[in-house]
């Protein structure tokens, strides 16, 4: 097989149906949840099923920057803390880690000193604003001049202390992360912190519900005041062992290949045992090629790719819903379908607001003239328009490579179940 090390990967549609074993990897989610948590609790944490790839790398690597051990052996990551965090003597550089990125803007603010919160120039376009604005109304001294990273704050180990209890208002509309980063933080507080979101809501809210189930997992004690509401008492954190679950985002891109070569992959979970969010899109990936005409993606936004992609041997046209969020991810993922869909034949897909619409049409499959995927250094879009090789010829990958954010070795496990590529 080729190695992801290559600049283009070029996708041979396989004669027959997929099947096999394939072990997704653990959740991005999870894991960067419980390394903050486990780093917030004095005493030593093992953290099993865990993923090891760029995304948690940066997680522990700012955490062992501020003075916690954090050890790796495979999927398991050992954390020793004395359930504080020390000031960094160098900017925490987070890649294009949203999750490590937002929970430790939040979490810094009880750091004695000065921190600088900094990614690559992806990160560097993804908007926190409105979680460094909630940090300032509190009284913590934190900027980012340009609306995203890099971020500096001088946090005060000793805040609130002295005050009954503090409130926090956040807009979660543009991103669940800085929720999670508000709740994750605050039994660091001495008195009780009360958070509530406004705005328009929340996109993924079920990542808000993973957060709350991590930290109750530490022995954090938090009352649901209203639907989004919440009422946190300053209990710290209690070191504990804790098991991660496969990641979901990451199955959605096997149980396509399992579909859309009629095949029969065993992933060693069942969804509706996962609590992550994109679990759900099971249930739409098992209605392919008969999709429904109109599919919501904002309880299930990093699933969307794979079924976008999917949507292209599709029986009749899909239009995807509710992706806003999507245009501040990695990329705007919205353009990036559209465009790169458009690629592979001109008009299979367009943009209508935020909505995008795919025409599906089964015989796409039998083009073949050689398209260049440009992955816009966007794992996801790497990732699902591999679904598109799985039927049609000519579907070459540019910087597969980027795939390490999240699923490092995904084309080790496509070509592990029988996929081939050509360099
Ligand atoms: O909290 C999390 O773990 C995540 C929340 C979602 O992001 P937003 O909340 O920014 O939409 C999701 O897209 C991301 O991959 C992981
Ligand atoms: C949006 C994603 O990641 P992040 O955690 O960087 O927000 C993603 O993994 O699709």
């Amino acid at each position: 097989m080729s190695d992801s090390s290559q600049a283009v990967l070029e996708i041979v549609p396989p004669a027959g149906p997929l099947t096999g074993k394939i072990t997704p990897p653990g959740s991005k989610s999870i894991t960067n949840r419980a390394l903050l948590v486990a780093a917030l609790a004095k005493g030593r944490s093992v953290i099993t099923g865990a993923l090891s790839s760029d995304d948690t790398r940066y997680m522990a690597e700012a955490l062992r920057a501020m003075g916690v051990a954090v050890e790796r052996q495979g999927t398991t990551f050992t954390v020793t803390s004395s359930g504080r965090l020390a000031a960094p003597e160098k900017p925490l550089f987070l890649g294009n880690a949203g999750t490590a990125t937002r929970f430790l803007t939040a979490a810094c603010a009880f750091v004695e000193g000065r921190v600088v919160i900094d990614g690559d120039e992806h990160m560097r376009k993804r908007p926190i604003r409105p979680l460094v604005e909630a940090l300032q109304r509190l009284g913590i001294d934190a900027r980012c001049e340009t609306g995203c990273p890099p971020v500096e704050l001088f946090g005060n180990p000793a805040a609130f202390a002295g005050r009954d209890e503090i409130s926090v208002e956040i807009d979660g509309s543009l991103s669940s992360q800085y929720v999670s980063a508000l709740l994750m933080a605050a039994p660091q507080a001495p008195v009780p912190v009360n958070v509530r979101v406004t705005g328009d809501g929340i996109g993924s809210q079920g990542y808000i519900d993973i957060t709350l189930s991590v930290m109750r997992a530490f022995g954090a004690n938090i009352e649901q005041e209203k639907a989004l509401a919440w009422r946190i008492t300053p209990t710290g954190y209690t070191a504990t062992d804790f098991a991660v679950e496969p990641d979901a985002s990451a199955a959605t891109y096997i149980w396509a290949w399992e579909k859309l070569t009629g095949g029969s992959i065993d992933i060693g979970v069942r969804p509706k045992d996962m609590s992550q969010p994109d679990a759900v899109a099971y249930r739409f990936i098992q209605q392919f090629p008969h999709f429904p005409a109109e599919i919501a993606g904002e309880q299930m936004q990093d699933a969307i790719p794979t079924l976008a992609v999917m949507a292209m041997f599709n029986e009749t046209p899909v239009r995807f819903t509710g992706l806003s969020n999507l245009r501040v991810k990695e990329c705007d993922r919205v353009r990036a379908l559209s465009t790169e869909l458009n690629k592979i034949a001109p008009d299979l897909a367009r943009e209508e607001g935020d909505d995008l619409i795919v025409l599906g049409r089964p015989d796409r499959a039998n083009d073949d003239t050689p398209v260049e995927i440009f992955t816009y250094a966007d794992h996801r879009i790497a990732m699902s328009f591999a679904l598109a090789g799985l039927k049609r010829k000519g579907i070459r990958i540019l910087d597969p490579g980027c795939v390490a954010k999240t699923y490092p070795d995904y084309w080790k496990d496509l070509a592990r179940i029988g996929v081939k590529y050509r360099a």
